[in-house]
Order: structure tokens, then sequence, then C-alpha cells
């Protein structure tokens, strides 16, 4: 049975158990539940707090998980990335008092910087050859130079709106781009390819719409420039043979510019329906 780690709280927590009912996965209907078995698919949840994940894959107590890039690297377990989950996008960046005297790295030097992620940070810093004292806080990290604990900050920063409310203005070079991540520990249970192509098949039906549409056939090769699909598009024949029906996979983000190109082409009946699941 594989046994799968995934975040019991925190804003990674929901987003998470969405993806996993997605891909067809049972899950625990009690916030309080903390290991749930899903038997036909022959997986099993632990509930954990995601700055502990890596810890419990990283010694194989658990064969996967899913939690921050930043917390994998922060925790310094053995265990490693092996795909992205397309959410929980942030940078990890420094920030200091806009109208202060600390405006690049080099000026970290000797002073005390606040931070959640303290391994991450200490080995930025080392790297840069930076020596400066760590301020370890479990979070509202953003407060402690207001309250002079510390005379800069390092945080995940999503819109910056956390920073600008406490006068901190960002500096320095980008510490990590973070995401989501799946994980693993050293032994790959044999389980693991199958989440993976479910996960990866969630990824597909949330990126791409299928659009189906009417053709004159000697527009064919001008409307497979404008979308040719993952492989290629699927051309039926017509009962009117100057004519051909299409079927392509095309981004979601982008449908709208592509319906108004295959429309411009001379395209009709042009529809776009939503992909349920999908394994390209
Ligand atoms: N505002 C945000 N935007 C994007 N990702 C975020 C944000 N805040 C935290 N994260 C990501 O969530 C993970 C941290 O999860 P964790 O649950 O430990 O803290 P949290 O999300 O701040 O939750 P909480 O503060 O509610 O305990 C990290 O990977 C971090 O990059
Ligand atoms: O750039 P923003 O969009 O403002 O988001 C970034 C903020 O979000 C998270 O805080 P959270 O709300 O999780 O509180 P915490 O610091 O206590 O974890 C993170 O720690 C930052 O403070
Ligand atoms: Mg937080």
């Amino acid at each position: 049975m594989l046994r799968i780690a995934v975040p019991n709280k925190g804003s990674l927590s929901e987003i998470a158990a969405e993806m996993l009912a997605e891909a067809g996965y049972s899950g625990r209907r009690d916030s309080r539940t903390l290991v749930h078995t899903d038997a036909r698919n022959d997986v099993q949840f632990f509930y954990l707090r995601p700055r502990d994940i890596a810890t419990y894959v990283g010694s194989d107590a658990l064969d996967v998980g899913i939690t921050g890039r930043d917390l994998l690297l922060d925790s310094g377990s053995d265990a490693s990335e092996i795909a992205e989950l397309d959410f929980a996008d942030s940078t990890f960046r420094f920030a200091a008092p806009a109208a202060g005297d600390i405006s690049e790295i080099a000026d970290l030097k000797g002073r005390r910087v606040a931070t959640s992620y303290p391994k991450l940070v200490d080995d930025f810093l080392r790297s840069h050859g930076v020596e400066a004292t760590l301020v370890q806080l479990d979070g509202a990290v953003e407060s402690a130079v207001e309250l002079g604990v510390a005379d800069a900050v390092a945080d995940v920063v999503s819109t910056g709106a956390t920073l600008r409310a406490a006068g901190l203005e960002i500096f320095g070079p980008v510490i990590l781009e973070s995401t989501a991540v799946l994980i693993r520990g050293e032994y790959e249970h044999p389980g693991i390819a199958r989440l993976l192509r479910r996960l990866r098949g969630v990824l597909v039906a949330r990126k791409y719409v299928l659009m189906d549409y009417d053709l004159p056939v000697e527009q064919l090769d001008a409307a497979i420039a404008v979308a040719g699909g993952i492989e290629s598009p699927t051309v039926s024949p017509l009962r009117d043979e100057k004519w051909v029906a299409v079927r392509v996979m095309v981004c979601a983000d982008e449908a709208n510019e592509v319906m108004d190109r295959l429309y411009d082409l001379g395209a009709k009946a042009i529809l776009v329906t939503a992909i349920h699941a999908a394994r390209l």
C-alpha cells in the first residue's frame, strides 16, 4: 500500500486535498483524522504538518508526500522533488524598512534577519559570504522589524501585500522560487508512478480544454498552425467534402484568442468543452 503524506492544515492543505479528490482518491471526512485508507486505490494518507512532511518522506517512514519546495529545502531532509504540482507559487525574498540602511545583502553583515526558514536563509547567506544573525520565528515574520526583534526579514512573498502593510521593501536577489511539489525518499515505491500519472492528469485537465470546429478543407494547414494540439489535431471528413471537422486540445487561457483566429479562417460551430480527466 502506498503511504502518502499530505498537509493537514495551512495554505497547501485544501488545494492538495482537491487535487487528490480530482485524481480519484477518497480523503478524510473529519479534519481531525490523521490517517485515512483508500483501499480501492491501495493508498493510505497521513495528514501531517506541512513543515514535517519532508522529514517523514526523507527517512522513508512514508513513501511520497506533497509539500512546498521551500519547506523541503529548509528541512534538510534527503527527500527529493519528483514533480511540480502547479499551486502555492511564491518567491522567497529579503525585505527591510523602505527608508532604512539595508538595501542589498552585503548590508546584512552583522545584522539580525527574522525568518521561519532558517536553514534556507543560512545556506543562501553562506553561499554569498554574508554573516548575519538569524532570528527564527514561527510566522507573521513581517512584524519582527517593527517590534525591534530583527533588522530585516526573509519570507514567502506572493502578492507582496503583507510586506507593504508592514512598511517593508524587498531587496537583494530572489532566494528561491517555491511551488508545491511531490517528493519521495531514497526508495521508489512502485505505486508512485500511478499517483504521478493521476496528478499529472489533473494538471492537464485543469490546463487544457477540448475545441471542436468545422472548417473549409483548404484552410486546414492555416488552422493547424493556429492550434496544433498535443501531438496533432483529429481531422474527420464531413458529408460535404469541401469541409472537415477538427478536434484539438488548447490551453484554456488561450482559448478565446484561438477561437477568434479560427473564426477569421472561416471556422464554424467552434465549441469548447472542459476536460474532466486525462492521461497524456
Ligand atoms: N501567501 C502565500 N502564497 C503562496 N504560497 C504560500 C503563501 N503562504 C505560504 N505559502 C506556502 O505554503 C507553504 C507553507 O505552508 P504552512 O502551512 O507551513 O504555512 P502557511 O501556508 O503560512 O500556513 P499557516 O500560516 O496557516 O500555518 C510554503 O510552501 C509556502 O511557500
Ligand atoms: O505576499 P502576500 O500575498 O502578502 O503573501 C505572503 C504572506 O503569506 C504567508 O503568510 P500567512 O498568511 O500564511 O501567515 P504566516 O506568516 O503566519 O504564515 C507568508 O508567510 C507571507 O507572510
Ligand atoms: Mg503562513
